[in-house]
């Protein structure tokens, strides 16, 4: 079967007043359909940039990326994106903020009550139907990343793509909103690329885990396959022989193989 996603020999050159810089080269990367992959490495080395290529909001110089057997040449409805900061809109309630997406995707061929069910459904799947009426300041951390996982997966997306989603949040939400995520994955069959910097997270979420190396010039250094079965339960895995194993693997490439020395 073809891949859902390919990153073909992509390069990623900026132009700064300084001159030039290149954050990635010689990318190349396969995402078959329902993987969910995360991509570690050390601060600056160019996850984001990835994660922003394949969503679209950045084209490479070098090289070329495919989804769905077409070139990514902007952002587009089969690929969702969730950021570290929510990015929900102020002035409309939780519903309204997921409805919107809704409509932009499914607007020109579904009818207003359609759009409303598939709008209550995706706030269902993250158990926020309760906060449907409310603005997002008057919800936490949390629960606006909740909401925006459910504004992504309501637009049905072929892809679903996670800029560190849970790095602003406190350790005990942060599992909570994990917990939720391997609960929706295992429903949907979704497919997901996440950045993240928690190894454990990498581990948890992850069919395969993709470290960078250290930037300038930035590539794919490993990829660890990890193949504990899923559904995945972090109380059981912290007992797991094989789940310890996998971290050693990662924490290992982190800080020997690509020991980043402090400025
Ligand atoms: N628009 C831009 N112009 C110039 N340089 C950029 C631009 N975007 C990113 N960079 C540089 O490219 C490199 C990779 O940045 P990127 O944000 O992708 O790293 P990252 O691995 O996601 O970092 P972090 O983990 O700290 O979020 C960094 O050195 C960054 O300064």
């Amino acid at each position: 079967m073809k891949p859902l996603v390919q990153v073909q020999d992509v390069g990623m050159r900026f132009d700064t007043k300084k001159g030039s810089f290149i954050a990635l080269r010689d990318v190349n990367l396969d995402i078959s359909e329902g993987e969910v992959i995360t991509l570690i490495g050390h601060s600056g080395c160019g996850k984001s940039t990835l994660l922003n290529l394949i969503a679209g909001l950045t084209l490479p110089t070098d090289g070329g990326l495919i989804c769905n057997g077409r070139e990514i040449a902007g952002p587009g409805p089969e690929r969702a994106v969730v950021f570290q900061n929510h990015s929900l809109l102020p002035w409309l309630t939780c519903f309204d903020n997921v409805m919107l997406a809704v409509e932009r995707v499914f607007g020109a061929k579904e009818g207003k009550a359609k759009l409303k069910s598939r709008t209550k459904a995706a706030l269902e799947m993250v158990h926020m139907e309760h906060a449907m009426n409310k603005f997002p300041h008057e919800i936490s951390g949390g629960m606006k990343q909740r909401i925006g996982i459910a504004r992504a997966f309501a637009m049905e997306p072929k892809i679903l793509l996670m800029d560190e989603p849970f790095g602003a949040l406190d350790a005990l939400t942060r599992a909570s909103l994990q917990d939720e995520l391997i609960g929706v994955m295992g429903k949907t069959g979704a497919t997901v690329v996440m950045v993240t910097h928690d190894v454990d997270e990498a581990v948890l979420l992850s069919d395969r885990v993709v470290m960078m190396t250290n930037g300038p010039a930035a590539t794919i250094g490993e990829i660890l396959e990890v193949k504990l079965e899923k559904p995945r339960d972090r109380l059981k895995l912290a007992h797991d022989p094989q789940f310890a194993e996998y971290r050693a693997a990662i924490l290992e490439f982190l800080y020997q193989k690509q020991l980043k020395h402090a400025a």
